[in-house]
C-alpha cells in the first residue's frame, strides 16, 4: 500500500526504530597534552557542579584566576609521561574505545544492539552519541557509567548529561542507567584473578597490598554519598575471595584536590609511612578505575612507587586495572547483559 492510500503525507520523514543502544561512558580526557587542550578539558571538568560543589561566586574567581592558569601546564607534563604515543591519545581513551569494540563484537549476533562509547568531559561527548543512537533507531538506551562504586561526582554527572540529551528530542528513547556494581561476584572475581596473575609474574611477594581508590571530599561523604562504604565493601569481598587476612589488603584514597579534608587514609601518606616504618615490599591496585589513566599510571605506578622506594621500601609494583583484558571484558559484558534484561 502506498503512502497516499493510508493518508500519509508523501514527504513523511524517515524515522528509524527497533534498536537498543549501549553507551559505555568514562570520565574524560584531554585531546592533547598542550596548554590549550589541557585548559579546555580542565575547564569543562572543574565547572561541573557535581565535581566542585562550592558556590560559583566563591569558586569561579579561584578557578579562572589561579587554577586554569597554572594547572594545565603542570597536569599536561604529567599526561606527557603516560601518553599513548602510538595513537597520540591517553590510555583512558584507548581502553574505553577498545572496551566498546570488544563488547560490540560480543553482541554481534544481536544485530539490533548498537554499542558505542563516550566521555563525560572532552570527546566524544555523551549528548552527541545519544543523538547519533536515537537517529540510528535506538528506542532504548542503556547508559553504562564505568564506575563500580557510585559517587555523585562520577556516576551522577554521567547520568545527568545523558538525561539532558533527551531534552531536545522529539521521540525520546527509554533510558536505563547501570547502577553501582562494587559487590558483583564477577567483578570481585576478575579483580582477584588480576592480582593473582600479576603476583605470579614477580620473584618476590608483597608484605601487603593496597587497594587505592580515588578520594572524594569528606563533606560529600557527610552529605550521604555512598562511595566510601562501597569501596570498603569491594575490598572486604576481595579479601574474602583471596582468602587473605585483614592486614594483607588495606584501603586508601588518592588524588586529593584543593584544601578540604578528603576521605582518609590518604594513599601518598600511607605509602610513605609504611616505608618509613620498615615495610619493604608492597603492591598497589586501583579497583575503582575500570581503565588505567593519569591517576593510576602517573600518580600510583610512577609517583607512589618512587616515594615508597625513596623512603626505605625495596620492592614496589602496580597491578594494572582490568582495562580491555579478558577478565575486564567479562565484567563489562556481564553487567551489560544483566542490565539489558527484558530489553533483549
Ligand atoms: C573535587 C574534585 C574532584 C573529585 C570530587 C573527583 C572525584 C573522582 N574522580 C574520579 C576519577 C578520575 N579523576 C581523574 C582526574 C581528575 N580528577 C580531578 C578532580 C576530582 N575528582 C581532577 C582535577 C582531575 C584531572 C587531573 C588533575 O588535574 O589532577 C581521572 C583521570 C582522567 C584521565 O584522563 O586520565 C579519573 C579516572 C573518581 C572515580 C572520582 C570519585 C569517586
Ligand atoms: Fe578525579
Ligand atoms: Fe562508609
Amino acid at each position: 500500500m502506498n503512502a497516499a492510500a493510508v493518508h500519509l503525507p508523501s514527504d513523511h520523514p524517515e524515522v528509524r526504530f527497533g534498536k537498543v543502544g549501549v553507551l559505555l561512558v568514562n570520565l574524560g580526557t584531554p585531546d592533547g597534552t598542550d596548554y590549550k587542550s589541557m585548559r579546555r578539558y580542565l575547564a569543562e571538568f572543574l565547572t561541573d557542579k557535581r565535581v566542585i560543589e562550592w558556590s560559583r561566586l566563591f569558586w569561579y574567581p579561584i578557578l579562572y584566576g589561579i587554577v586554569l592558569n597554572r594547572r594545565p601546564q603542570k597536569v599536561g607534563k604529567a599526561y606527557e609521561s603516560i601518553w599513548n604515543k602510538d595513537l597520540d591519545e591517553s590510555y583512558l581513551r584507548t581502553y574505553t574505545r577498545n572496551q566498546a569494540e570488544i563488547l560490540a563484537e560480543r553482541f554481534k549476533d544481536m544485530t539490533h544492539v548498537h554499542v558505542d562509547w563516550a566521555m563525560r568531559y572532552g570527546q566524544p561527548a555523551i549528548q552527541a552519541k545519544m543523538n547519533e543512537m536515537q537517529k540510528a533507531g535506538c528506542e532504548k538506551i542503556l547508559v553504562f557509567p564505568l564506575y563500580p562504586q557510585y559517587a555523585a561526582a562520577t556516576t551522577a554527572t554521567v547520568n545527568d548529561e545523558a538525561f539532558k540529551a533527551l531534552l531536545k528530542m522529539r521521540w525520546q528513547p527509554a533510558l536505563r542507567t547501570v547502577p553501582r556494581y562494587h559487590d558483583d561476584p564477577v567483578y570481585i572475581d576478575a579483580l582477584a584473578n588480576s592480582i593473582e596473575k600479576h603476583l605470579a609474574t614477580l620473584d618476590w611477594e608483597p608484605e601487603l597490598v593496597i587497594t587505592s581508590y580515588h578520594g572524594i571530599p569528606m563533606s560529600y561523604f557527610k552529605k550521604g554519598d555512598p562511595y566510601h562504604c562501597q569501596c570498603y565493601k569491594t575490598t572486604r569481598l576481595l579479601r574474602d575471595r583471596l582468602g587473605w587476612p585483614k592486614e594483607k589488603l588495606m584501603v586508601t584514597f588518592q588524588s586529593r584536590f584543593g584544601p578540604e579534608e578528603w576521605l582518609q587514609p590518604y594513599t601518598d601518606k600511607t605509602v610513605e609511612k609504611l616505608a618509613k616504618e620498615g615495610t619493604k615490599r608492597i603492591a598497589i591496585l586501583n579497583p575503582g578505575f575500570v581503565s588505567d589513566c593519569l591517576e593510576t599510571l602517573e600518580e600510583i605506578a610512577e609517583e607512589a612507587g618512587e616515594d615508597f622506594l625513596h623512603n626505605g621500601g625495596e620492592k614496589f609494583t602496580h597491578i594494572p586495572c582490568l582495562n580491555d583484558s579478558e577478565d575486564g571484558m567479562r565484567v563489562i559484558e556481564h553487567i551489560t547483559r544483566q542490565e539489558l534484561k527484558g530489553w533483549i
